[in-house]
């Protein structure tokens, strides 16, 4: 369960939004600009909020009151973006297990053959990224967050530089995905029919604020 309240700006913008996440894939959709992005940003520890707090399941990642702020790093919060980033030098292999090999053991909830055949990444592991089509590359980002092992998944139009064609491979895999494991999934589209598809339920965000609090 995530729940947050959080309050920041920057320039002419202001963000100004609260909501309780329980697990499965809560859509979140709103023009350009609307702070969706930014909204992940705060979540995932890369910005810091002026004021509010954030919660995943019993542990405050921030507390504005009493000065907390849990680093990126360990809050066990997987991030894929829409050009997947992998790390070009590193084979398939490498890149999925990049965060694994830096959590600790007992912390894991993953391993690396169970995810490559979710995935069906197993045949790929040897190959560099540059020789991956983009849905294989995109596959790779999300197996790279699973293998993290977070206890949240933070999707920011994860599909929107593919093709009509990768999409609906790759959409059945983040199905399995959400359906495999409890992992709460916030998945930020502009794509309505991926809501459709994917989301338990989806919030409107417009000028820095959630339309709707969700809670379950
Ligand atoms: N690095 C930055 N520096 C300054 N302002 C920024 C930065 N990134 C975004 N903004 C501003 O913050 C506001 C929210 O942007 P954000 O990227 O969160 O919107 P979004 O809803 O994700 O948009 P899109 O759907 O286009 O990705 C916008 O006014 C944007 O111009």
């Amino acid at each position: 369960m995530l729940s947050f309240d959080l309050q920041f700006a920057r320039g002419g913008f202001e963000l100004s939004t609260r909501a309780t996440v329980g697990a499965g894939v809560t859509g979140v959709y709103g023009p350009s600009g609307s702070g969706k992005s930014t909204l992940l940003a705060l979540l995932a520890g890369l910005l810091a909020p002026s004021r509010g707090e954030v919660r995943l399941g019993d542990r405050v990642l921030v507390d504005t009151a009493t000065r907390r702020f849990v680093p990126t790093w360990d809050r066990h919060v997987g991030l894929v973006f829409q050009d997947g980033q992998l790390f070009p030098h590193l084979t398939v292999r490498q890149n999925l297990l990049y965060g694994h090999s830096r959590i600790a053991t007992d912390m894991r909830r993953f391993d690396l053959a169970g995810v490559a055949g979710l995935l069906e990444l197993t045949p790929l592991l040897d190959r560099r990224p540059t020789l991956l089509s983009g849905g294989e590359r995109q596959r790779v980002a999300l197996g790279r967050a699973l293998l993290y092992s977070p206890q949240l998944l933070l999707l920011d139009e994860p599909l929107s530089s593919l093709d009509d064609r990768l999409k609906q491979q790759i959409l059945p895999f983040l199905k399995r995905i959400k359906d495999e494991t409890r992992i709460p999934m916030l998945y930020v589209t502009h794509a309505h029919s991926e809501l459709d598809y994917l989301a338990d339920r989806a919030l409107g965000m417009e000028r820095g604020r959630l339309l709707a609090d969700v809670t379950d």
